[in-house]
């Protein structure tokens, strides 16, 4: 389950980063492309950068279960080439002194550290290592080349470059640890909500459903999903706790869930309704299998000996079917019926009808 979060937001996180990077490169384009500047180079970049996010984004959008590991790996090496060569070539011309670097090199800076940022802040642990070496393969030559020309660090744009490339960077180092340990918490956060949730809808001593989970359950049926639902209660379980105290009759109890667990049909799910009060739902089930399925319940639970106790019998109440808003019209009427198989000597089932009137008293 944790795996499957962890892949929705890197899945998700991707996604984003490859919108936001085919603006940038596609705000770049138009820029350099409206106001050209000497170098023809800087309006291919931004062009060629947005058109081939632009078809990575149509084929993820239309292939979403492609490897996520390719997709990012293919993100990062599309930067380093994009960004890493002509940064070198400005370097590499600056050296042979063709122009001044500071003069020539595009303000991409920006760029570059917006999307190492994105790069740090969104996606998974294990890629961090490809934006630093995203970040090594530009900023290395630039630093190295500007402490080695210091009339040009020595201006405004040298200064600007060698700041952001050198101690800005740094502020990476800083925010990336920081941002570490908040996933780390939000991940212990998640995982100890999702455990508290499981648990709160589960009943303590039998761990099956309680009625929260039950209401939980419920929920999560579909828009036209019908129910029917049985009822079980066991017989004379006051005599048991009174005979064999009450820790023997929670053993019952236990033994009485893990026996109503092994019953298998197609779609159902069972909850402890009360005390010693079982809830039984179909989801969708056909009218005529019902009294077959409340006799089986019934059988399971009452045929073969209970191992502290000996012989433990239930009477089981079988509702009609409805939609699933209508659940709790479908516990009274089998809480009608539960009565009547009461009344008419236990350890049977009864299907509710129009005839019977008489509710179940409860325990108090
Ligand atoms: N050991 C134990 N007993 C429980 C628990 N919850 C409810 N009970 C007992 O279940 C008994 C239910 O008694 P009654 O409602 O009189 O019903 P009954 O004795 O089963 O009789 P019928 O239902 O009429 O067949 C009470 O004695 C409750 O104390 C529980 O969690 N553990």
């Amino acid at each position: 389950m944790k795996h499957d979060d962890e892949t929705k937001i890197t899945v998700s996180a991707v996604y984003r980063l490859l919108i936001a990077s085919f603006f940038t490169s596609a705000a770049f384009a138009i820029f350099f492309n409206v106001y050209p500047s000497a170098h023809i180079i800087d309006s291919i970049i931004p062009s060629l950068d947005a058109l081939m996010l632009f078809i990575v984004l149509i084929y993820y959008r239309y292939n979403p279960h492609t490897d996520i590991n390719k997709i990012i790996i293919f993100y990062v090496v599309f930067f380093i080439l994009t960004f890493s060569p002509s940064t070198i070539y400005y370097v590499v011309m600056s050296w042979r002194s063709e122009w001044r670097f500071i003069d020539v090199y595009p303000p991409i800076s920006g760029l570059i550290m917006a999307v190492i940022i994105l790069g740090i802040i969104m996606l998974p642990k294990q890629y961090k290592r490809y934006i630093m070496l995203m970040w090594a393969s530009i900023a290395i030559p630039i630093i190295c080349y500007l402490l080695s020309h210091p009339e040009e660090l020595q201006t405004p744009r040298g200064y600007e470059l060698i700041g952001t490339f050198g101690p800005a960077s740094l502020l990476l180092y800083l925010v990336f640890p920081y941002q570490k340990s908040i996933r780390r918490h939000i991940n212990k956060v998640t995982g100890d909500l999702r455990r508290y949730e499981q648990e709160a809808g589960r009943d303590y001593l039998t761990d099956i459903y309680n009625r929260r989970g039950l209401s939980f359950w419920l929920e999560q049926l579909k828009q036209d999903d019908k129910i029917g639902v049985l009822l079980i209660d066991v017989d004379h379980f006051k005599q048991i706790n009174d005979r064999y105290g009450h820790s023997i009759g929670d053993r019952v109890l236990v033994e009485i869930a893990s026996r109503l667990r092994t019953i298998y049909f197609e779609k159902h799910t069972i909850a402890r309704w009360g005390g010693e009060e079982f809830a039984v739902i179909l989801l969708n089930p056909k009218a005529n299998t019902l009294p077959f399925i409340g006799s089986m319940f019934q059988h399971t639970l009452g045929t073969l000996p209970y191992k502290s106790v000996g012989k433990v019998t239930a009477s089981v109440g079988i509702s009609t079917i409805e939609h699933h808003d209508d659940f709790l019209k479908l516990i009274e009427q089998a809480d009608k019926a539960l009565y009547t198989a009461k009344n008419n000597g236990r350890n049977q089932s009864i299907m509710y009808s129009d005839k019977l009137t008489q509710p179940y008293p409860k325990a108090s």
